[in-house]
């Protein structure tokens, strides 16, 4: 998951800019995305996932880790764009019901990028999906995924580069 957890901190740590709906509304008037969801978070935060995935494929056969889910360029790849894709349908979702920019919405906010990036993955390469992620594998994903967002984005916060502790 390394390759899909790396890039919503990253987007954090590195966002900013020209805002991925360049300031558009919807029919609703509240904004597509909102000022939280920028071109640099995006391909910034895509570029670290894949960066970090290819240091696990190094580190696969450099130290045999034959236990772990072998990684491919693609499946890093898939893991660290469907992670933030997850996060920019989320925000979408977001506004349309009505919740402001950085307002807290529990489960989605949790598990956004594990959905993003499975769903990008079973799209494109089901195989890597189907062999790799077990069923005791996903249920760790489950259990982990949201201590690890909560503990991340506490750090996020007190370092700065998040507005909100969750
Ligand atoms: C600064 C750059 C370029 C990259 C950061 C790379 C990094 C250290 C990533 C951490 C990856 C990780 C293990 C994530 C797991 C948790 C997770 C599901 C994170 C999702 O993203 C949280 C993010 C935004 O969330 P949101 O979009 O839903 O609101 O939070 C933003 C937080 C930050 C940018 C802070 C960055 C964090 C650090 C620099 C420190 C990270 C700390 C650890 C890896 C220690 C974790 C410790 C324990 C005990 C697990
Ligand atoms: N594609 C992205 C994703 C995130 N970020 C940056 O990362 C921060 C934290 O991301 P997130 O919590 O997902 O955004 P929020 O501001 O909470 O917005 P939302 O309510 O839409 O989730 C954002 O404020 C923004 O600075 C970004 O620039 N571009
Ligand atoms: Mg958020």
């Amino acid at each position: 998951m390394i390759p899909a957890y790396v890039p919503n901190s990253a987007a954090a740590a590195l966002g900013g800019g020209t805002p991925i709906d360049f300031g558009k509304v919807c029919s609703d008037s509240r904004r597509v995305f909102g000022d939280g969801k920028t071109y640099r978070g995006f391909f910034g935060g895509v570029l670290c996932g894949i960066l970090a995935g290819l240091v696990e494929i190094w580190a696969w056969s450099s130290f045999n880790l034959t236990v772990l889910p072998r990684q491919t360029l693609l499946s890093v790849t898939l893991l660290a764009a469907g992670a933030l894709l997850g996060d920019l349908v989320k925000s979408f979702l977001k506004r349309r019901l009505g919740k402001e920019r950085g307002e807290s919405w529990p489960i989605a906010d949790q598990y956004d990028l594990v959905i993003g990036s499975f769903l990008l993955m079973l799209l494109i390469y089901p195989q890597w999906l189907f062999e790799n992620i077990t069923l005791p594998i996903a249920v760790w994903i489950v259990i982990i995924t949201p201590l690890l967002h909560r503990v991340v984005n506490i750090i996020g916060y007190y370092i700065g580069v998040k507005e909100v502790p969750w």
